[in-house]
Parts: C-alpha cells; sequence; structure tokens
C-alpha cells in the first residue's frame, strides 16, 4: 500500500492529536478548543508519517501515478494526449538541437583567424541557430493548443467517473464520515489534478530531452564539469520536493475541519438555509464557527508558508554555494590552461542553459509530484467506492409482487454501535396493506429503506418471493417499488418530470397519479403547468409550500407502475383533506397493488390488514387494529389511546357534516 493511502490506526490518533496540539500555532489552538476537528485531526498520524518518509521512497511511486495519468487522459482523447506529449517532445528536441549549434557558432567565433572570416564561418550554426528557434517555436504552439484542448476533456472524464460512483455506492456509505472526507477530497481538488498531471509530465519530459543535451555538450568539454552541474541544483530540487510535502500534508490534516468549512459557508450562502438562519438569528453563531475554522486554516497555511521559506532558503543557500564552486572550477581549468577561452565560453553557456534545463526538471517533477499527491486522493477514492458498490447480482425479479419479506434483519448505520434493526421479521402480501408504527426512532423507516432495496443488511434478508434480495439485479426490483418518501427531493427539473422521472410520459399514469395524490390542484395553478421549473434559483422556476412539494413527491411514487408503494411519512405536511384523500388513495390502491404505510397518524392505519409495531429496532407486537387493541397495555393500544384522547368527547362534526 503506497505510504500516502496508509489510514492511521485510530488508536494512534488521540496520542498524535495532543502532540500534534502542541506544535501548532496560538491561533490554530484557539479555534482548536472549538473545533474537535482542529484538536483531533484523524490525519495527523499519517501526517507524520508522510513527512517522516523518504523523499526517494515517495517519488518512487511517481512513474506509476504518472502511468494511471497519462491512461485517463488516453481515455478522454487519444488524439489530444498524442500530440501534446509528441510535440513537447518534439520542441524539446529542437531546444536542444539549437544550443549545439550555439557551441558550433560560439566555437567558430572563438577560432583563430580574421573577425570577418570567423563570422562567415559561423554563419551556417547560426542559419541553424534560427532554423531551430522557429522549429521549436512552431512546435511549442501546437504543443500548448494541443495541451489547451487536453484539460477539459480530461477533467470532464475524470469527474464523471467520480460521479458515476457517487450516485452508484451504497446508500449507507453516506453516512459514513471517513468516506465523506475521502468523497471531499477527491472532489476538492483530487479530479483537477489528472490534466495537471499530464502538463507535468510532459514538461518533464521535454525538460529531461533539454538536460542530455546539455550534458552531452558539457561532457565533451569537460567530464568533471557534469556533476557539477547537478550539484548546483539537487539542493533546489530537495527542497521543492519537501515543501510540497509540508503543504500536502497539512491540506490532507485539515480535511474535516475544511469539510466543516464548507459546509457551514454553504449554511450562510444557501437559499434552503436563508429562512431560519434569520428566524433564529443564527448569522453571529455561524460566522463565528466559520470564522474559527477559516481562523484554524488560514494558520495552519502561515504556518506551512513559514517552514516552506525556511526549507526554500537552505536550499537556494546549498544551490548557490555549489553554483560558486562549479565557477571556480572553470576558473581553475581555465588559469590552469587545461582548458581554452572558447571552449570556457561554451560551458559557461552550456551551464547556464544546464541549470535552467535541471531546475525546470525538478520543478516539474515536484509539480508533478505533488500534482500526485492530490491526484491520488481521487484514486483512493475511486479505489474505496469500488469496494463500496453492491455485489453484482445477475438473477431477474422472481416474477410479480405474491409476498415480500424479512428474516432476521439485522442493520446498523456505519460508525454506530447500537443497530436500528435487531432481527425483524415481517411479512406483505400482495393486496395487503401493511402500517408500520411505533415511535420516533423505532426504525421504521430504516426498514422501509431495507425493503425498498436502498439498504444492504449486515445481517438477515429481504426475500421478494422467496428469493434474497441480494441475489437480484438491483434496478429490475427498485422499478418495480414507488416510494413515498419521508425525505422526498424536489428536482430542479419541470413538475412533469419531477413526477414521471422518466424521459416518455404515460399521459393516462400520469392524470391518474395528479389526481390520487392531490397534486392536480397544485398543477393547477402552475403558470406553465406541467411544464413549470420546480426551481426558484433559476429563471421563470416556482417554488411550492411544504404540502404541495409532497403532494407531488406522492404523485410521484403513484405513477410508477409499481407492485408495492412504500409510503413513509406521506402526509405530514397535508391539510386534512388531503391527507384523508391520500390514505383513502393508499388503502384503495391495494385493490391493484401493495401497499407498506409508515405513519404517525394512527386513525389511519385502522383500516390495515396487518400493523407491525416497532420499538427500538424490533418488532413488539403485530396483528390487525382490533387485535392489537385488545391487548392489554400493548405498545399500540397506549399510542392509539394517546391520539384519541385528545379528540375524546370534542364533539367535532364527522366527514359528512354531521354531530
Ligand atoms: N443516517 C443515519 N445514521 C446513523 N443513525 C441513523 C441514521 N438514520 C437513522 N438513524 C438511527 O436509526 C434509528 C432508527 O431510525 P429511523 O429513522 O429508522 O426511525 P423511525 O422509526 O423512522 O423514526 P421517525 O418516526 O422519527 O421517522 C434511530 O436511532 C436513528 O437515530
Amino acid at each position: 500500500m503506497p505510504l500516502w493511502r496508509r489510514r492511521p490506526p485510530a488508536a494512534d490518533a488521540q496520542q498524535s492529536a495532543t502532540e500534534q496540539s502542541a506544535t501548532e500555532p496560538s491561533g490554530a489552538e484557539s479555534s482548536g478548543a472549538r473545533l474537535p476537528e482542529a484538536k483531533a485531526s484523524r490525519y495527523s498520524p499519517w501526517a507524520h508519517e508522510l513527512e517522516a518518509t523518504s523523499i526517494w521512497r515517495v517519488a518512487a511511486r511517481l512513474p506509476a501515478l504518472v502511468v494511471t495519468a497519462l491512461r485517463w487522459s488516453w481515455r478522454a482523447s487519444p488524439r489530444d494526449t498524442a500530440a501534446t506529449v509528441g510535440l513537447n517532445v518534439a520542441a524539446g528536441v529542437f531546444t536542444a538541437f539549437g544550443l549545439i549549434a550555439v557551441a558550433g557558432v560560439l566555437e567558430s567565433l572563438f577560432g583563430s583567424g580574421p573577425t570577418p572570416e570567423r563570422v562567415r564561418a559561423a554563419l551556417p550554426s547560426l542559419l541553424l541557430v534560427a532554423g531551430a528557434a522557429v522549429a521549436r517555436g512552431t512546435l511549442a504552439t501546437l504543443a500548448g493548443w494541443a495541451q489547451a484542448r487536453l484539460a477539459p476533456q480530461v477533467e470532464r472524464s475524470v469527474e464523471l467517473e467520480l460521479f458515476r460512483l457517487t450516485s452508484r455506492i451504497r446508500l449507507e456509505s453516506f453516512d459514513d464520515s471517513d468516506f465523506a472526507d475521502t468523497m471531499y477530497r477527491a472532489r476538492d481538488r483530487g479530479t483537477r489534478e489528472v490534466a495537471r498531471m499530464v502538463n507535468y509530465t510532459v514538461d518533464v519530459l521535454t525538460a529531461l530531452i533539454g538536460l542530455i543535451a546539455v550534458a552531452g555538450v558539457l561532457s565533451v568539454l569537460h567530464i568533471a564539469l557534469l556533476p557539477l552541474l547537478i550539484l548546483t541544483v539537487l539542493p533546489d530540487g530537495w527542497a521543492a520536493v519537501r515543501a510540497a510535502r509540508i503543504r500536502y500534508a497539512k491540506l490532507r490534516e485539515m480535511t474535516t475541519i475544511r469539510r466543516r468549512e464548507t459546509i457551514i459557508g454553504d449554511l450562510l450562502a444557501d437559499r434552503a438555509s436563508a429562512a431560519e438562519l434569520r428566524a433564529y438569528d443564527m448569522r453571529p453563531f455561524l460566522l463565528d464557527h466559520y470564522k474559527a475554522c477559516a481562523d484554524h486554516v488560514r494558520d495552519a497555511l502561515l504556518g506551512v508558508a513559514r517552514r516552506q521559506t525556511l526549507v526554500r532558503a537552505g536550499g537556494d543557500s546549498a544551490s548557490g554555494a555549489a553554483t560558486a564552486l562549479t565557477y571556480t572550477a572553470l576558473g581553475g581549468l581555465l588559469v590552469g590552461g587545461a582548458m581554452p577561452l572558447s571552449v570556457a565560453g561554451t560551458a559557461v553557456l552550456a551551464i547556464r542553459q544546464g541549470q535552467t534545463s535541471l531546475n525546470q526538471l525538478l520543478l516539474s517533477v515536484n509539480a508533478c509530484y505533488e500534482s500526485g499527491l492530490f491526484f491520488n486522493d481521487f484514486l483512493e477514492f475511486c479505489d474505496q467506492a469500488r469496494t463500496r458498490l453492491a455485489p453484482p447480482a445477475t438473477r431477474p425479479l422472481p416474477g410479480e409482487l405474491e409476498v415480500l419479506s424479512t428474516r432476521g434483519l439485522v442493520f446498523a448505520y456505519p460508525g454506530t454501535d447500537e443497530p436500528a434493526l435487531r432481527g425483524v421479521d415481517i411479512e406483505v402480501r400482495r393486496g395487503e396493506v401493511v402500517a408500520l408504527v411505533g415511535e420516533n426512532g423505532s426504525g421504521k423507516s430504516t426498514l422501509a429503506r431495507l425493503l425498498s432495496g436502498l439498504y444492504t443488511p449486515q445481517a438477515g434478508a429481504v426475500l421478494w418471493n422467496g428469493v434474497d434480495l441480494a441475489e437480484v439485479v438491483p434496478e429490475e426490483y427498485r422499478a418495480r417499488i414507488g416510494l413515498i418518501s419521508q425525505d422526498y427531493t424536489q428536482w430542479p427539473l419541470s413538475a412533469r418530470r419531477n413526477i414521471t422521472m422518466e424521459r416518455d410520459t404515460d399521459e393516462q399514469r400520469l392524470r391518474r397519479a395528479l389526481k390520487l395524490s392531490g397534486a392536480d390542484e397544485v398543477v393547477a395553478e402552475l403558470s406553465q403547468g406541467l411544464d413549470t421549473l420546480l426551481d426558484k434559483r433559476f429563471v421563470d422556476g416556482a417554488d411550492l409550500s411544504g404540502g404541495q412539494k409532497q403532494r407531488i413527491a406522492a404523485a410521484r411514487g403513484l405513477y410508477r407502475d409499481a407492485d408495492l408503494v412504500v409510503a413513509d411519512e406521506p402526509t405530514a405536511a397535508l391539510d386534512a383533506r388531503a391527507e384523508q384523500r391520500l390514505f383513502d388513495t393508499l388503502h384503495t390502491a391495494a385493490t391493484d397493488r401493495t401497499v407498506l404505510l409508515i405513519t404517525h397518524r394512527l386513525a389511519s392505519v385502522r383500516m390495515a390488514d396487518r400493523i407491525y409495531v416497532l420499538d427500538r429496532g424490533r418488532v413488539v407486537e403485530q396483528g390487525t387494529h382490533e387485535q392489537l387493541m385488545d391487548i392489554p397495555g400493548g405498545h399500540y393500544r397506549q399510542l392509539f389511546s394517546i391520539q384519541a384522547d385528545a379528540y375524546a368527547g370534542l364533539g367535532f362534526p364527522s366527514r359528512s357534516g354531521e354531530e
């Protein structure tokens, strides 16, 4: 496993966090007091490990990363990748060729004989220098074009892969905070780095070619000059790589804080939170919290800048000393008569060019390496996401739903010790209305999601006509379920699309769903009817009330030609009339479909064929309303009585208007 992928053992995190907070700048400490992530970064041990790892060990992984980046680039556009690499390399060849031609010019100019004759002798080489410059310039321009074309294509392809994975991973992955950090890093910078890595790789190749030419010229002039040249640049290169690692390690260490900073920033600037932010005057609190995060990040980055400057200053001084040594050696060779003046002139030129090329090489290797660290975040995300995909299932759905049952279902959310479901057995038969009731947090929605195939149980199974859903192609059974979710999404699409969720509309089914859910009244008020965009953030977009949104969500669940309708608190935001209409609908819908209903309005489950009562993740009672009411001190009986008592004796008129 590469060093920068290794996760710190949890036990080490606390200890290292203590060490870490001792080394933080004072501002970070003060914000750390308010930010748990600042005090106990999960990545601290990892960051220390990265900093302590030898540069050579880490750099050894670079070629593999470069190859991966090139593969991504090739996938995005083979033509532009080939053009970028090919044209840049060709431009590099002409740069080297130009230097060799310059050496020829100098040799002729510093030779013996009258000046006009020496100038004439230098003319062919001069022409070669000019030709090489023109060719290099043309190739570099074309290469720049190819490079500029490549970047957006690569970014697109990498981002698409990212979203293909985020939209396929198992739902519970979103409840895992470690994975959320990984996803944040991949989205934050990881995807942008592939194109950059390709560019830096090309720079490395170009610089290498220039360097080979210089090395060739220098070794012909005097072999001692070559190691001296390398010595002048190595300290600088070491400093650059080290500085990059310091920055990356700190950024990675701050992943959770930066994610929190983004979340708070969104709350401060998002429409969805704008009203409550004002109503509860959350502004000072959020701003203060945002400032604490931003202060921590700023202080940490100031610390990084200080350390980077020190490292670079060390590298620069050592490189300066090595340059002085090189020129002293050159002077010594001249004074000692070991090298004629014309050769020394060429050597100075070659050394300068060599330093430029070597510097360029080290800078591009460093940039490539730094990019590689971030690119690796994207690869790490892809690796982790692939392990979070549902295992491939090939079994087709075993016919229309006859019976959906669960067997010893156990499910715990990631990062929690307490299971939300602890061995649940229920059964829903075709044409039945089955209700799940229970107090808040008893596990109803979790069970509904498992029955809808959205979560994977840790133990037990959900069986469709006796076949374990784990073996069935997920798209097949999800298509047979109409989910009216408690946390429904209003998509930034037209009202029509918000209901049908598919490109082609079955007008008859749509009209029926609109009527059954009461969404027909909502659509009638929209300026462009079903074609109205349901998102106020865009021109001509409409906004809906909470109940209106819920009617649209109910229409979505009813539109689907499903075997099973799962309705999780489908009426929480509805007015009394709409609520009654939807419950009536759900009860009559069960003549041709099966309905699983979750609600706290117990009067509405009286008609259910069977009621399961959940408590702390277990089914504690089951039966019809009458059977459950017959259990003395029973859970359901108590809940029902509390609601019934609230209305009892108040003499409300019935639905028909009579007392
Ligand atoms: N995403 C989550 N991550 C961790 N724990 C969760 C998550 N969602 C729910 N839980 C926990 O799982 C348990 C069951 O929650 P669930 O939402 O299924 O209850 P519920 O019966 O539907 O409650 P309600 O009536 O309030 O909707 C609760 O203890 C809850 O805190």
